[in-house]
C-alpha cells in the first residue's frame, strides 16, 4: 500500500497554458529571462536568408513576427518561476498517493529545437501536514518546465525536484513518455519510437514496493 490507507488516483486533464505576463506581473522580483521580440524577428529573418529563402516574398513577409510570437509562447517557461505555481497549498491531512496521469506535454529538444511530445504522469504522497496542492498545479508545473529548450531527463527531474522542494512530500514520482521529432522526421528517422524517463524521490525511491505500486497504477491506468 502506498502511503497510509488506500490509494487515491485522479486522472489528469489538459494543462492550462502558461501566461508569462501574468506571472511576471505577480513576481517582478523573480529576475527571470525576458523575451526580445524584435531581436527574435531579426534572427528569424536572418535564418530564412541563410536557408536561401526570400523573407520579403509575400508568403514569408509576416513569418519572422509570427515565429517570434510562437517561440515566445513555446518558451513561456523561461519567463516565470515554476515554484510560484506551488505557493498555494491546502490544509488537507491526506497521506496517500495523489497521481495525475496522462498530462499532455509539448516541449522542444535543446539540441535541435524540434518538438518532443507525449504525456507526463505525476504523483506524490503528501506529508499529512497541510501541504496538498491543487491538481491543476501539477499540470501547470509540468507545462512550465516543458516550455523551455529541454532534454527529457531534465524535464522529468525538474518536476520531481520542484514538488519535493515546495511540498516536502513523503514521496514523488514523475514519469514522462515522449516521441522526439528529431528522431522521427530527420536524423535516425525512427517515427513511433518513444522514450520513457522517470524520477522518484523519498519513499517512492527508497521503498521498492511503493514504487512498484505507483508504476503499476501508471501502467494500468486505462
Ligand atoms: N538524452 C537525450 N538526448 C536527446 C534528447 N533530445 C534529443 N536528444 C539527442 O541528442 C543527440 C544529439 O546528438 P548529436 O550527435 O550532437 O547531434 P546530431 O548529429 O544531430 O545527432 P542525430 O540526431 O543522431 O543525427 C541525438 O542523439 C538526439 O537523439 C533528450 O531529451 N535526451
Ligand atoms: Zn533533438
Amino acid at each position: 500500500m502506498i502511503g497510509e490507507g488506500s490509494d487515491v488516483t485522479t486522472n489528469g486533464s489538459s494543462p492550462l497554458e502558461v501566461d508569462p505576463f501574468e506571472v511576471d506581473a505577480e513576481r517582478p522580483e523573480a529576475g527571470h529571462a525576458v523575451f526580445d521580440q524584435e531581436r527574435a524577428e531579426r534572427a528569424v529573418r536572418e535564418f530564412l536568408l541563410a536557408c536561401g529563402e526570400d523573407p520579403d516574398r509575400d508568403g514569408l513577409r509576416e513569418t519572422p513576427a509570427r515565429v517570434a510570437r510562437a517561440y515566445r509562447e513555446l518558451f513561456a517557461g523561461l519567463y516565470c518561476d515554476p515554484d510560484h505555481v506551488l505557493d498555494r497549498t491546502f490544509d488537507e491531512s491526506h497521506e496517500e498517493l495523489v497521481l495525475v496521469t496522462d498530462i499532455p506535454i509539448f516541449s522542444l529538444c535543446e539540441h535541435h529545437l524540434l518538438p518532443f511530445h507525449g504525456v507526463a504522469h505525476v504523483g506524490y504522497i503528501p506529508n499529512g501536514q497541510g501541504k496538498v496542492t491543487g491538481l491543476s498545479k501539477l499540470a501547470r508545473l509540468v507545462d512550465m518546465y516543458a516550455k523551455r529548450p529541454q532534454v527529457q531527463e531534465r524535464l522529468t527531474s525538474q518536476v520531481a525536484d520542484a514538488l519535493n522542494r515546495k511540498l516536502r512530500p513523503r514521496g514523488v514520482i514523475v514519469v514522462v513518455e515522449a516521441e522526439h521529432l528529431c528522431m522521427s522526421m530527420r536524423g535516425v528517422r525512427k517515427p513511433g519510437s518513444r522514450t520513457t524517463t522517470s524520477a522518484v524521490r523519498g519513499l517512492l525511491q527508497s521503498s521498492a514496493s511503493s514504487r512498484a505500486e505507483a508504476l503499476e497504477l501508471i501502467k494500468g491506468r486505462r
